[in-house]
């Protein structure tokens, strides 16, 4: 009897690349120490009370225990008022104890969430956020590159090293992820498409690449036929819905089990998300260094 053999996906484990990383980024904590230096650092200041938002504070405090690494953080209520958040980010931006700040977005409706990142220290703005971090990533001159898309480019670079020449499809244009991967992806010498909600014949275009980068927040939305055989997806998307046993799960922005004919495909979770939270540590630890 012939048994039809599916060839699978390669499913790139971002929990084993993140837990690689967070042991490099240990050892430079204590080599930072050993020299003399204060600890690393992170302070993550959380306004509101967002059940999501705390979940992730959460994790990304234990991590800083996980690698060694000093944490500070902030609650502040909802009613805070941009003046009080301002006051305290010029506090943190002035003591030494403090390399990396992280203001959780997003913010309260009544706070100017870019007067608030603009007032971040951008040696310590570990999101890279700031639009000195922007422009340094943007001109290829160092700075702080935010944590999702420097997690998409490794978890990319752990199938392919060299991508130069590809044909690379961007799907979101947010500043936090699609414009800063598309950069990333543009200094490792791909031909990168930015695309979008009105972008036309996204299928077309998708089917079109080498590498595709699905950052749009709409669950399951990269279809299997919209991926052609041996491409490389990265799926930044989480969205929790209700399955069909009426507990929750977590999906991406890809239809997983239709692109099983990629060469291979990021999970979720475990697999961008994992990533971010490396990097963060990543650089809080290059803040420190330089600071
Ligand atoms: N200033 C700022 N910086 C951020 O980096 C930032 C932020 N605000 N606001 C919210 C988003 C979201 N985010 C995630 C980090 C880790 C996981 C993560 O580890 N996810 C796990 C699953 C976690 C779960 O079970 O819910 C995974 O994908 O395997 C997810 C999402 C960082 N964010």
């Amino acid at each position: 009897m012939l048994v039809e053999c599916p060839h699978m996906a390669e499913t790139i484990d971002g929990r084993a690349l993140a837990r690689s990383i967070d042991e490099q980024t240990k050892a430079e904590v204590e080599a930072l120490v050993a020299a003399g230096h204060n600890r690393p650092g992170l302070t993550v200041i959380l306004v509101g009370d967002d059940p999501a938002s705390d979940v992730y504070v959460r994790h990304k405090v234990k991590a800083c225990d996980r690698v060694g690494m000093r944490s500070t953080e902030h609650r502040l209520p909802a009613s805070t008022t941009q003046e009080e958040l301002l006051a305290l980010i010029d506090r943190v931006n002035a003591s030494e104890h403090v390399h990396g700040i992280l203001v959780q977005v997003p913010l309260p409706g009544h706070i100017d969430e870019r007067a608030v990142i603009d007032a971040i220290d951008p040696a310590k703005d570990v999101d890279g956020f700031h639009p000195v971090n922007v422009g340094r990533l943007s001109t290829g001159t160092g700075g702080i590159w935010p944590c999702t898309p420097h997690g998409c480019i490794k978890l990319l670079q752990s199938v392919e090293p060299d991508v130069e020449g590809l044909d690379a499809l961007v799907i979101g244009r947010s500043n936090i992820v699609g414009k800063p991967v598309a950069m990333m992806l543009t200094a490792l010498g791909c031909t990168v498409t930015i695309a979008h909600s009105k972008t036309r014949d996204l299928p077309g275009k998708a089917r079109q690449a080498d590498i595709i980068v699905a950052a749009t927040g709409i669950p399951e939305m990269v279809k299997g036929d919209w991926v052609k055989e041996g491409a490389i997806v990265i799926d930044v998307g989480i969205t929790r819905i209700e399955g069909k046993d009426g507990k929750d799960r977590l999906v991406g922005d890809v239809a997983f089990e239709e692109v099983q004919h990629a060469r291979a495909v990021t999970p979720v979770p475990g697999g961008v998300g994992p990533m971010t939270i490396a990097m963060l540590l990543a650089n809080t630890v290059q803040a420190a260094l330089s600071g």
